[in-house]
């Protein structure tokens, strides 16, 4: 227990650690550090946590939802304005799992993909979608700068290294929301396949409809449930190769059984696009602690996973080196 009688964040035994973001931008000086560490040892011992007090307004993000309702609830013919086709191009709209047509008998979504950062895309309609998104993304991203500043701290470093050897300035932002409609609307399974996401750390924020689940164990563990006004963080695949493995990309799923629809507000983080991503050079040397990671220009990764994952691959086994 902390002084004040609250639970700190490692205090119940094996449950999703919960990170106060406050203490990171407003805390005392051994308050911010005793937070980094928490954060450090989140992303070692589970690679994700439960973030709160993050500061974003819960009315914006309530209008995102409705009007990310709004979007899905188009007619077919007015949302294929926005199919999808490459994995860059700005505005994308599909169904399943990227580009992989799943089966609908067992997993359903919609999504929308939008490139958000370095440059800010978005539908034209609903009228207000693209003022809210953009408000939106400017401060789930401020959010995840300070993440990373923290995970820099946390890995011995000082807090804007992996933002400079990243180039995070310029770096690709996505905002992907994913619509798992009610099952008393279509008569079919909501869900989305177990994988890890490309990128540093992923911001999730739900809708109040649970579904998420990560492995821990050999167990998936249901996340983002219990904790109100929280977002769900996941370590991404490059913090695991920046990391040189210790901060391990988190497999997860989706598993809809909630009658009501879910929307949920995804926000991959990734380094620039011309980055090219290995283990930092801090972490590794020709002795003792060898490169476990190829390293990869991120965009090549990203093109190379969109292409792999028709196959049932994963990008990460080209580039990991068995030691
Ligand atoms: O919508 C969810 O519950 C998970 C979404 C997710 O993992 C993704 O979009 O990568
Ligand atoms: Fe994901």
């Amino acid at each position: 227990m902390s002084s004040n009688g609250e639970p700190t964040s490692f205090e119940v035994q094996d449950s999703i650690p919960i990170i106060d973001y406050s203490l990171l931008t407003s805390g005392t000086a051994n308050e911010r550090s005793k937070v980094v560490q928490d954060i450090g040892k989140a992303c070692e011992d589970w690679g994700c946590f439960m973030l709160v007090n993050h500061g974003v307004p819960e009315t914006l993000i309530e209008e995102m939802m409705d009007v990310s309702s709004e979007f899905f609830e188009m007619t077919i013919e007015e949302k294929l304005e926005f199919e999808a086709h490459g994995v860059l191009d700005p505005v994308r709209c599909g169904t399943g799992l990227n580009l992989v047509n799943v089966n609908k008998d067992t997993l359903w979504r919609e999504y929308l993909r939008l490139i958000v950062h370095p440059d800010f895309n978005c539908p034209h309609k609903p009228a207000r979608f693209s003022e809210l998104a953009s408000d939106y993304v400017k401060r789930t991203r401020a959010v995840a700068m300070e993440l990373v500043n923290g995970v820099s701290e946390s890995l011995g470093f000082e807090s804007s290294y992996m933002n400079r050897e990243l180039n995070l300035d310029a770096g690709f932002q996505l905002l992907a929301i994913n619509y798992y409609p009610s099952l008393l609307e279509v008569d079919i399974s909501r869900g989305l396949m177990p994988h890890t996401d490309h990128g540093l750390l992923t911001l999730l924020y739900e809708n109040g409809v649970p579904g998420l689940e990560v492995l821990r164990d050999g167990k998936w563990v249901g996340m983002g449930g219990g904790v109100s006004n929280a977002f769900s963080i996941i370590n991404s695949d490059h913090l695991e190769i920046f990391s040189n493995g210790k901060y391990k990309s988190k497999l997860h799923r989706t598993v809809v059984k909630d009658g009501r629809k879910r929307i949920t507000l995804v926000n991959p983080n990734g380094p620039s696009l011309d980055t090219i991503v290995g283990p930092s050079s801090r972490l590794v040397d020709g002795e003792n602690r060898l490169p476990r990671y190829l390293p990869m220009k991120y965009r090549d990764y990203l093109e190379c996973q969109t292409k792999l994952i028709t196959a049932g691959k994963h990008a990460f086994d080209m580039i990991r080196i068995d030691i």
